[in-house]
């Protein structure tokens, strides 16, 4: 996709996204409410026509040539879909029934928990269970290439787990997975790459170690020790331009270009002192530190 422009009304929700999914990989789209993630992926499904810019999933224009795409990309959307009347193995039965080749409908149930409840209508089901049916619904036609969006959304921690499982079970099948979340740990554990967006843009791109890494001369190297140790003789013994301090009581940090020499250093002054550092880490920034200083603290609406 490049330099997707989608407008609603005088409203540009997406103002000219450019985005690769290479084969069997996962991306995540990360970005704010209302950031253009779920315009996205509806133009790729083929569900919104874009205004601007060319888009092409597995070769294919989802738009003009949907028939030839839709056997082969899985969809789940936000927010479930079902009828409120039917019953999770009526629903998969049916999607399973406009597959060429579907997985067995009710091997798919029992993987995503849902033997308990296949007779119980779509409106009576958690908000959970109607999640993992709008996966299975995704999945059951063996899709080449799958649509998450918020797939987690509303999810007890075992059914993240499971879905999180799934999803790493596709990629190993060298299915494509294009999601979006909300959710930093999601991107981190899922994404080979995350790209976030705000207000229908990329601001960052990168894989989560990529966009977590500090800057080459700004990585914290931290550490545990007595309180009280003297930094500055800390910092004579670490070249030049290196910043030591006690962050809290006992909880030092140092602060430039960590290399393996500076990691040395530390431990060796520790020794001299007779002191054990413990805990040394060299530092990354969470990804939440790193989507919070692009997109801003603000509420969305
Ligand atoms: N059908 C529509 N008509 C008018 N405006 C819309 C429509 N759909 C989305 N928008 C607007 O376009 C912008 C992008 O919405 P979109 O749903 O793509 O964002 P999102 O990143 O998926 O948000 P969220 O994380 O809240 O799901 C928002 O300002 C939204 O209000």
């Amino acid at each position: 996709m490049s330099g997707l422009v989608k407008r609603y009304g005088s409203k540009t929700a997406v103002d000219g996204l450019d985005l690769v999914l290479d084969h069997g990989t996962v991306l995540a789209l990360l970005g704010p409410n209302g950031a253009g993630k779920t315009t996205t992926v509806e133009v790729c499904e083929g569900f919104r026509t874009a205004d601007g810019g060319t888009v092409r999933v597995l070769g294919l224009d989802p738009r003009r040539q949907g028939e030839q795409l839709r056997p082969r990309i899985g969809v789940m959307p936000q927010g479930g879909g079902g009828y409120p009347g039917v019953r999770p193995d009526e629903m998969l039965r049916l999607v399973a029934a406009c597959a060429a080749d579907p997985l067995d409908p009710a091997w798919l149930l029992e993987v995503l928990g849902l033997t308990g409840a296949v007779r119980t209508p779509y409106k009576r089901l958690s908000g959970g269970q109607q999640q993992r049916l709008s996966l299975a619904c995704a999945l059951v036609g063996r899709p080449e290439l799958v649509f998450l969006d918020e797939p987690t959304a509303g999810m007890d921690p075992q059914a993240r787990r499971l879905v999180w499982d799934l999803v790493g079970a596709l990629r190993a099948d060298g299915v494509s997975v294009l999601l979006t979340t909300h959710l930093m740990d999601e991107a981190e554990a899922l994404a080979d790459q995350v790209v976030i967006v705000d207000a229908g843009r990329v601001v960052a791109r990168g894989t989560p170690s990529e966009l977590t890494a500090h800057p080459a001369d700004d990585q914290q190297l931290r550490f545990r020790a007595r309180p009280g140790l003297d930094t500055d003789l800390l910092r004579e013994a670490l070249p030049e331009g290196m910043d030591v301090h006690e962050a809290s009581r006992g909880a030092y940090v140092v602060r430039g270009r960590i290399d393996p020499q500076v990691v040395s250093t530390v431990t060796s002054w520790c020794a001299q002192q007779g002191v054990l550092a413990e805990e040394l880490t060299v530092a990354k920034r969470s990804l939440e530190d790193v989507f919070l200083e692009l997109t801003g603290r603000e509420l969305r609406s």
